[in-house]
């Protein structure tokens, strides 16, 4: 079942290692059969080196496993919740990439302080709050998904518009129409997290672009006169 979905999942997730986003086993890629209503994840703790495309596991909706040998990967029903919610993505990655992680960490949006970051994102990434002890009693990775939806809702942030979020002390999920635009987007926002690092220090000298050039910026490249959901 799907096996054209497995290998695309398979080969974004050795992306991850390659563009230097985790170590070990953090992290994982999944990618969503939409007519299926099936979604194809990462197995849970298996290492990049050793990692097959036959190791893949298929989920539903609800993030139950409906084939696979292997368990699926610990945050399975976050990107169960994020299918559910945002219903154009097609893919989506989770990292504790070093320089997101870092602001995640600090409870930080990464501001959109450059062209590099508005070509892809239209203004600030988020940060999602933490969860409260009731939410992580009631299941820590689903409600993660949860807290991630209701950012975006709460702060009026289309989806398509910021393919990116970071939680507050763990780390970045990014989504894409498809895995590999997923990755890129995780690797994008890893970058512009250590731009914006060193630029924020560099910002006692000097100051930012504007935002609304930025967002100039970002409709132009992307064709959009006025984005929804944004102001
Ligand atoms: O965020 C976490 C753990 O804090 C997870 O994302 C792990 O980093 C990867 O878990 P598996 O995908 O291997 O279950």
């Amino acid at each position: 079942m799907l096996e054209a979905l497995k290998e695309a999942v398979f080969k974004a997730n050795l992306d991850l290692p390659k563009h230097g986003l985790v170590k070990y086993t953090w992290g994982n890629v999944s990618a969503i059969d939409r007519e299926a209503g099936l979604f194809v994840i990462k197995p849970s703790g298996v290492k990049y080196e050793t990692l097959q495309a036959s190791d893949m596991v298929v989920c539903d909706l609800a993030g139950n496993v409906v084939e696979g040998e292997l368990n699926p990967s610990s945050d399975t029903p976050t990107h169960a919740v994020l299918y559910q919610s945002f219903p154009e993505i097609g893919g989506i990655v989770h990292t504790h990439s070093t320089w997101s992680t870092i602001w995640a960490q600090a409870g930080l949006d990464v501001p959109a302080m450059g062209t590099t970051h508005a070509d892809t994102f239209y203004g600030p990434v988020p940060c999602a709050r933490f969860l409260t002890q009731s939410e992580i009693d009631r299941g820590y990775e689903s409600e993660t998904g949860h807290v991630i939806v209701e950012t975006f809702k709460n702060r009026g942030i289309d989806p398509l518009a910021v393919p990116g979020v970071l939680l507050h002390g763990h780390g970045p999920f990014t989504w894409g129409k498809t895995a590999d635009i997923a990755v890129m987007n995780a690797v994008v926002l890893d970058e512009v997290a250590k731009m914006n690092l060193f630029s924020r220090e560099l910002n006692h000298f000097s100051e930012s672009l504007p935002q609304r050039i930025l967002d100039k910026h970002y409709l132009r490249k992307h064709g959009k006169e006025a984005y929804y959901g944004q102001k």
